[in-house]
């Protein structure tokens, strides 16, 4: 089965975590699926918009698949692959030219939080739960999505919410400046209904301002920036306390 869903809607284009059952969490298979529909949405696709969330009702994505970051605790180089590989799924979301949104439809943990950051806007389930938790287990971020969020948060809340690693309600999160905008109803109908706020704006022009960005960001060397964060994390994912963490978690 795919781990990813992909669905166009015309306007907008969806592409959905398809784990549910493991809580929407990242593997190998889901980090390829993902790549080869952002290439393919970047070389081709005319959409405007591009949605990224989670199959079913209580997961947008809870982070790295603990089951299979365990069992690779003694092969180094897969998890360098792994962390490297997700990192450059992130730039090309960030860069996409053309305006994402992540909508948290639930649990938004650890890496999940790293992922949703690389979209433009985050809007989420009134329900869902927030948290880059990473620093609690014993990790930093890790994809380089600590290194997005900087360039787009204020720096004494990006500071906050990396430190505190609480896990947050959706409401916190907007308080924040995380989240943009929280949905309360049926969650089709809202999404259609915020993006038809920007309806008289073309898709070229949308494009044009996210253009801006990219540039500043190629500037900054921002990719650069971003795989450095994920070989400074590396080393913290085989310390003891992170392991630990995983283990209590997989034997709950
Ligand atoms: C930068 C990359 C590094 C990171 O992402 S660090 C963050 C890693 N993520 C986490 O620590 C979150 C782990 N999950 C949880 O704490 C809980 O599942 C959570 C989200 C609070 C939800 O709790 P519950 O509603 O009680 O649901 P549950 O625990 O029974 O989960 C349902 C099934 O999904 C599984 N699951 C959830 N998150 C997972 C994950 N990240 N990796 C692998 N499996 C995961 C969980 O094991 C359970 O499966 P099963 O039913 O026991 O077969």
């Amino acid at each position: 089965m795919s781990k990813i869903l992909y669905t166009n809607h015309g306007e907008y284009e969806k592409l959905l975590i398809n784990k549910p059952d493991k809580g929407n969490s990242i593997d190998f298979e889901v980090i390829k699926e993902l790549n080869h529909y952002l290439t393919a949405i970047k070389q081709s696709s005319k959409s405007k918009y591009l949605i990224l969330s989670g199959a079913g009702e209580n997961f947008f994505c809870t982070g790295g698949d603990l089951h299979k970051i365990l069992s690779y605790k003694d092969d180094r180089d897969k998890l360098e692959e792994y962390n490297f590989l997700m990192c450059e799924v992130l730039y090309k979301l960030l860069t996409l030219p053309k305006q994402t949104i992540a909508y948290l439809n639930g649990y938004t943990l650890g890496g999940g939080c790293e992922l949703a950051s690389a979209c433009d806007i985050r809007i989420a389930k009134s329900t869902a739960k927030i948290g880059f938790i990473q620093g609690k287990l014993g990790v930093p971020t890790s994809w380089g999505g600590g290194t997005i969020l900087k360039e787009k948060l204020q720096y004494d809340k990006w500071f906050t919410l990396l430190t505190e690693a609480n896990i947050y309600s959706a409401f916190q999160a907007q308080k924040i400046g995380f989240v943009h905008e929280l949905i309360k109803g049926k969650k089709v109908d809202e999404i259609e209904q915020y993006l038809s706020r920007s309806k008289e704006v073309s898709f070229e022009v949308t494009s044009t301002y996210k253009q801006i960005a990219i540039e500043k960001w190629e500037q900054s060397a921002l990719f650069d920036r971003m795989k450095k964060e994920v070989s400074n994390a590396l080393p913290h994912w085989f310390s003891e306390a992170h392991l630990k963490n995983i283990e209590n978690f997989i034997k709950k």
